[in-house]
């Protein structure tokens, strides 16, 4: 069910959208359009949909109106010519049209906004600067201070209630922003840059810790970044931007194995696989793999056979080696080595070249009950050495 729908979006800052909207169409550069108009376009043609407990996140360098699109979406950014949906239990409100009173509700009970800038008040103590959006919902006190300390248990805060802002690290600040912001209990998040403040390690946590909190709350989220690594970690959904367009939208996966532009390429080429590849897209299908004497040909040493596109047994040079089932609750310490394991097809990439570093053999892919394909040494060099991608083979 989609919870925010933005359709033919086009923002513009200036005051001459009547010139500038048809050089738009005319397909003029925004470059070009400064110069011609004087208008600034912060955002060209965006199409989204973000469904229910979906993290969008909205990914591009700076100036490329992530953060533009992104305050449509609560109304602080006027929209010139689309519409940014947002649904209020069976409808939808177009909050670019909606009057003021329900800009209003919109705003106190089904959008909520954490920044970067963690915005936090100085002169209140955390508690309250969790509870002061609730009474703006206008709960009464007893009963938003008793919810903005669950919530700030929640983020492990608790024991900090009675402090100000400033006696907290940043990190501790950042996670205060988010408490106040699930303490609203509104069905859409929008997080701008709320953790690129923060050190490598805090902010791995909190990225750790909003996984989390989603898991438990299903919240729609729309994350502006623009850093690739955590836009692939958080994100079930990225929309990438340039130059005020949405170049790509995509699911993680497919933005790493199929980039649509050199500029997402570029992105992409600085990630690390590890945490986004899947097995399915590494692997050397079953139909690649030559068959000789009714047995799968591994390599020069190894064989395997399959029955009904299941596999029964895999033959080494010394005689059959020892076939396992893994599954994502193996624990590593206790696999054996010289044991050839047969995965699901999904199993992510670092799982597998946990599972090749401890058992020593390759692997073999399962799917609806039936083999697809290996995973071996070379499949993994190849994801590691970034030629995943169909555009730097076809160059090779
Ligand atoms: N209030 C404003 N008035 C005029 N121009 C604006 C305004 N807000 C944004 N812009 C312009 O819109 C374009 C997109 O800006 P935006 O802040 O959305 O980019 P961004 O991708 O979020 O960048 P960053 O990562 O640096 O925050 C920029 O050229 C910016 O100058």
């Amino acid at each position: 069910m989609s919870v925010v729908t933005i359709e033919n979006v086009d923002i513009v800052f200036g005051d001459n959208k009547a010139k500038t909207l048809p050089l738009m169409d005319k397909g003029h550069t925004r470059d070009q359009i400064l110069g011609m108009t004087g208008d600034v376009v912060g955002v060209q043609n965006a199409n989204i949909e973000v469904n229910e407990g979906e993290i969008c996140v909205l990914m591009g360098l700076s100036g490329s109106g992530k953060s533009t699109l992104l305050r449509a979406v609560n109304g602080l950014n006027k929209i010139a010519r689309g519409r940014c949906l947002v649904r209020d239990g069976d409808k939808m409100v177009d909050m670019a049209k909606c009057d003021d009173a329900t800009l209003r509700h919109m705003r106190t009970r089904r959008v909520s906004m954490v920044f970067q800038s963690f915005a936090l008040m100085p002169w209140l103590t955390v508690l309250e600067n969790v509870a002061f959006g609730l009474e703006m919902q206008g709960m009464p006190k007893a009963e938003r201070l008793k919810k903005a300390r669950e919530q700030l248990k929640m983020v492990s805060l608790d024991k900090w209630a009675n402090k100000k802002p400033d006696e907290l690290s940043g990190g501790m600040r950042q996670r205060v922003g988010l408490a106040r912001a699930f303490a609203m209990d509104t069905d859409v998040l929008l997080m701008d840059e709320p953790f690129s403040a923060l050190d490598p390690l805090i902010r791995s946590q909190l990225q750790d810790e909003l996984i989390e909190l989603q898991r438990r709350l299903n919240k729609t989220i729309i994350f502006v970044s623009h850093d690739l690594d955590e836009a692939l970690k958080i994100g079930t959904k990225i929309a990438i931007m340039e130059s005020a367009r949405i170049i790509q939208e995509d699911a993680p996966e497919q933005i790493v194995l199929n980039p649509a532009t050199e500029y997402v390429e570029k992105f992409v080429a600085h990630t690390n696989p590890l945490n986004v590849l899947r097995g399915s897209s590494l692997m050397t299908p079953l139909n690649e793999l030559a068959v000789k004497d009714d047995h799968i040909v591994i390599n020069d040493d190894i064989r395997m056979k399959l029955e009904n596109g299941k596999l029964i047994s895999v033959q080494g040079p010394r005689g059959d080696i020892p076939t396992a089932r893994w599954t994502p609750e193996t624990i590593f310490a206790n696999v054996p080595d010289n044991t050839v394991f047969i995965v699901p097809a999904n199993i992510a990439m670092r799982d597998a070249v946990e599972l090749r570093y401890h058992s020593n053999h390759f692997m073999v892919l399962e799917e609806a009950g039936k083999s697809v394909g290996i995973l071996n040494d070379h499949n993994f060099y190849h994801a590691l050495l970034g030629k995943h991608f169909g555009r730097e083979e076809a160059a090779a």
